[in-house]
């Protein structure tokens, strides 16, 4: 008698309803085919938004700090942009002394923010960790800087230097700072910051909302400090800023009532490549009125 068939893995309906998402996703396609192999399907996100706003991303840029960067989709564009593409200039790699590494848990694809964080020993990137202090850490004239900064351990990327920190840490502002400042940019301001930073998503609505706009006011605290003013250079696109947020008539109004009286310019923007049923939208702002 043949012995009962039993299937060898048993999914659940939520991992059945990821896996069918991520093999429709046209994104997730055109990322494996693509000849600059991005490391996210958030690469696409940015490329879209740079073509259709005005290529902001080459417009005088010298200086960029990547918040929420890992695993690296968006400094891979922005250091292609600015020519960074040469592997043997791979950027320096730093960590928020006193720290341990994390890794996502599960698949890198899952839930932001779950970490088995401050794990100790050493990290898969140990290798490239500078201890230099950074006011020794030679300028790349020319190309300019880029600065990518996340919770998480990030791989080298040609031309960017990278931060192991909490961005809501008291001392990632000055950590962050110190690693904009070379020789070619002695005030250490910052052209374009990035953020793609979401909290860990928790269904209950208030909580994400509060989150999203907890990390977006740390974000404009930060641009507060870092932005070069449009009025530097006369040029209404100086200082410009591209963030995540999680729509709620709440960050509606902090839109309104904060971003807009502060920059010349600002956009609501969903990229075809967000998906439908997410809430994030982002908010691009240029011509920082300092
Ligand atoms: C959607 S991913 C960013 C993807 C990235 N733009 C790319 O193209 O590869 C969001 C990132 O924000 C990071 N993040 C969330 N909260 C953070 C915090 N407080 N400080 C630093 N990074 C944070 C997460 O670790 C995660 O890697």
């Amino acid at each position: 008698m043949p012995f009962p068939t039993r299937p060898l893995l048993k999914l659940s309906k939520s991992s059945k309803s990821y896996i069918n998402t991520q093999l429709r996703d046209p994104y997730i396609k055109a990322r494996q085919a693509h000849p600059a192999q991005y490391r996210s399907r958030s690469a696409f996100k940015l490329l879209e938004l740079d073509e259709k706003y005005g290529n902001f991303l080459t417009a005088n840029v010298n200086s960029v700090v990547d918040l929420g960067a890992a695993p690296g989709g968006w400094s891979q564009v922005v250091a292609g942009k600015m020519g960074w593409t040469d592997e043997k200039e791979l950027g320096i790699v730093s960590r928020e002394p006193g720290v341990g590494w994390g890794t996502r848990k599960g698949n890198r694809q899952g839930p932001i923010g779950e970490t088995d964080w401050g794990k100790k020993g050493p990290s898969p990137y140990d290798a490239f960790y500078d201890t230099a202090p950074k006011s020794q850490v030679p300028a790349e004239p020319g190309r300019g800087v880029i600065v990518a900064a996340d919770l998480l351990p990030m791989a080298p990327i040609a031309g960017v230097r990278t931060l192991e920190l909490d961005f809501l840490s008291p001392q990632a502002e000055a950590l962050i700072h110190n690693m904009v400042k070379t020789p070619d940019n002695p005030t250490g301001k910052v052209d374009l910051i990035l953020s793609d930073m979401a909290a860990n998503f928790t269904g209950n609505r208030a909580a994400d909302t509060e989150a999203s706009l907890k990390i977006c006011m740390a974000v404009f605290d930060f641009a507060e400090k870092n932005l070069r003013g449009m009025y530097e250079t006369g040029k209404t696109t100086t200082g410009m800023l591209l963030m995540k947020h999680f729509a709620h008539p709440l960050l509606t109004q902090y839109q309104k009532e904060v971003l807009e009286p502060n920059f010349h310019y600002v956009a609501y923007c969903k990229p075809d490549a967000s998906r439908k049923e997410s809430a994030e939208g982002y908010w691009l702002c240029k011509g920082w009125k300092g």
